[in-house]
C-alpha cells in the first residue's frame, strides 16, 4: 500500500512529508521534482509570498545513491517565511476559509492557530510527493498534466490575465477551472467490485482535498445531465493492431470504476481566494461585535498553481492504484507484473 502524511505550518519552520510503500529501484530525479515544486510557485495572479519562497525540495531518507530503497522517503522543503512565533493574534474570521470554524472545532481565539495549518502552502508537500509518483508512473510511460480552461467566466489567454488585473485592481480575487489529464494507463485500473476502489471517486476525492477545490466532472460530467445515452456513451470497436478502443472519450477514461485504456480526464473548479482586500462582514470571535474580515497578503488568483498541485493529487492516486493492482516490492517486480497483464490483454 503506497501512503504518505504530511507535517508543517505555513509560517512553520519547514514542510515535510513522509512517502511510504514506493518499490526499491525507483530512481529520483532531484531536478525534475524541483521543476514541479517550481511550477506550482508560478502562475499569473500569485501574490508576493512567492517571491519570498524558493521551494527546493531535500530528500531526507529512503533513497540511496538516487535510487529507493523501499523505505520510507522522507521530504522536506524549507519556509523562507518562517516568523510563526512573532506573528500577532488574529480575531476577525475571512469568510470562505477555514477560520471560524477551526476555531470553534479546536477551541482557539486566535484564527492563525487555524490559518497556519488550513493555508494551502501544505500543497508544496502534496507537490513533493506527487512528483515521486509522476517518476513512478513515467517508468510505464503514464503521464498527467494540467491546463487552465477558464478564469472567472474567461477562456481565453488573454482576457484571463485581463480578468485576474481587474481583480487585484478592485482587491478582489478570482477562481476559475482546469482540466487535469493522464494518459498512457492501461485498462483495469481501479475496481466496481468495492466502493472504496472506484478510481473515480479516488480521484475526485484527492482533488477535493485541495484547499479552495469546489467541484470535479469526470469525462463530460455535468454535461452528461443534458444528453442522450446514444449521444455520450463511447461505442466499441476492435482492430488487430490496436485491440480495443473508442473513437470518443466522453466518459473520461473511467467505465465501472476503473481505467478503458482511454486518457482519463478531469474537470475541476476552484472558488475565488477567501481573503479579499475589500474584506467582508465578520464578528470578532472574542468580543462578537461586527469587524471587518482580516486582511492577510493573499493570492489574487492560484488556478495555475491548483492544477499543477491537482496533477500531483491524481498523480499519487494513480501511482497507489497501480501499485494495488501490479504489486512489486522492486520497480523490477513490478514491471513484470505489469508486462504480464498487458501481454494478455
Ligand atoms: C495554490 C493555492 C494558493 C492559495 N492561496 C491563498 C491565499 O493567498 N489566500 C487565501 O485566503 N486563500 C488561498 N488559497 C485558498 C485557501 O487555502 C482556501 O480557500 C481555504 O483553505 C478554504 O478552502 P476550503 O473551503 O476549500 O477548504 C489558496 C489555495 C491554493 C490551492
Ligand atoms: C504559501 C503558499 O500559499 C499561501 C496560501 C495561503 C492560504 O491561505 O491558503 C495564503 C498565502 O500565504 P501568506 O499569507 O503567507 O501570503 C499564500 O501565499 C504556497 O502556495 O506555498
Amino acid at each position: 500500500m503506497l501512503r504518505f502524511l504530511t507535517a508543517g505550518e505555513s509560517h512553520g519552520r519547514c514542510m515535510v512529508a513522509i512517502l511510504e510503500g514506493m518499490p526499491a529501484g525507483l530512481k529520483l530525479d532531484l531536478k525534475e521534482m524541483n521543476m514541479e515544486l517550481k511550477r506550482r510557485q508560478l502562475g499569473y495572479g500569485r501574490g508576493d509570498r512567492m517571491k519570498i519562497e524558493g521551494d527546493n525540495v531535500e530528500i531526507l531518507s529512503g533513497v540511496r545513491n538516487g535510487l529507493t530503497l523501499g523505505s520510507p522517503i522522507g521530504l522536506y522543503v524549507k519556509n523562507n517565511d518562517f516568523r510563526i512565533d512573532e506573528l500577532i493574534a488574529l480575531t476577525n474570521p475571512r469568510p470562505g476559509h477555514a477560520d471560524l470554524v477551526g476555531c470553534l472545532k479546536y477551541g482557539h481565539q486566535d484564527i492563525r492557530n487555524v490559518l497556519e495549518r488550513a493555508s494551502a502552502r501544505e500543497t508544496v508537500c502534496r507537490v513533493a510527493v506527487g512528483s515521486v509518483c509522476k517518476l513512478f508512473l513515467k517508468e510505464f510511460d503514464i503521464s498527467v498534466s494540467s491546463d487552465v480552461v477558464m478564469i472567472g467566466g474567461e477562456t481565453d489567454k488573454e482576457r484571463m490575465k485581463k480578468k485576474i488585473d481587474a481583480a487585484r485592481k478592485h482587491l478582489d480575487t478570482v477562481g476559475g477551472s482546469f482540466t487535469v489529464t493522464a494518459k498512457g494507463l492501461p485498462p483495469g485500473i481501479g475496481s466496481y467490485a468495492a466502493a472504496d476502489r472506484r478510481l473515480n471517486a479516488l480521484l475526485a476525492g484527492a482533488v477535493m482535498s485541495i484547499p479552495a477545490i469546489k467541484a470535479v466532472e469526470v469525462g463530460l460530467g455535468v454535461a452528461y445531465a443534458h444528453a442522450l445515452g446514444s449521444r455520450v456513451h463511447d461505442a466499441i470497436y476492435y482492430t488487430k493492431d490496436k485491440g480495443y478502443f473508442r473513437r470518443t472519450n466522453h466518459a473520461g477514461g473511467i467505465e465501472g470504476g476503473m481505467t478503458n485504456g482511454e486518457p482519463v480526464v478531469l474537470r475541476c473548479t476552484m472558488k475565488p481566494i477567501a481573503t479579499i482586500g475589500k474584506p467582508l462582514e465578520s464578528v470578532d470571535i472574542v468580543t462578537k461585535k461586527a469587524v471587518k474580515a482580516a486582511v492577510e497578503r493573499y493570492d489574487t488568483c492560484a488556478v495555475e498553481a491548483a492544477a499543477v498541485v491537482a496533477e500531483s493529487a491524481v498523480a499519487i492516486v494513480l501511482a497507489q492504484a497501480f501499485l494495488e493492482k501490479f504489486g512489486g516490492d522492486s520497480i523490477t517486480e513490478t514491471r513484470r507484473n505489469y508486462k504480464g497483464y498487458t501481454r494478455s490483454l
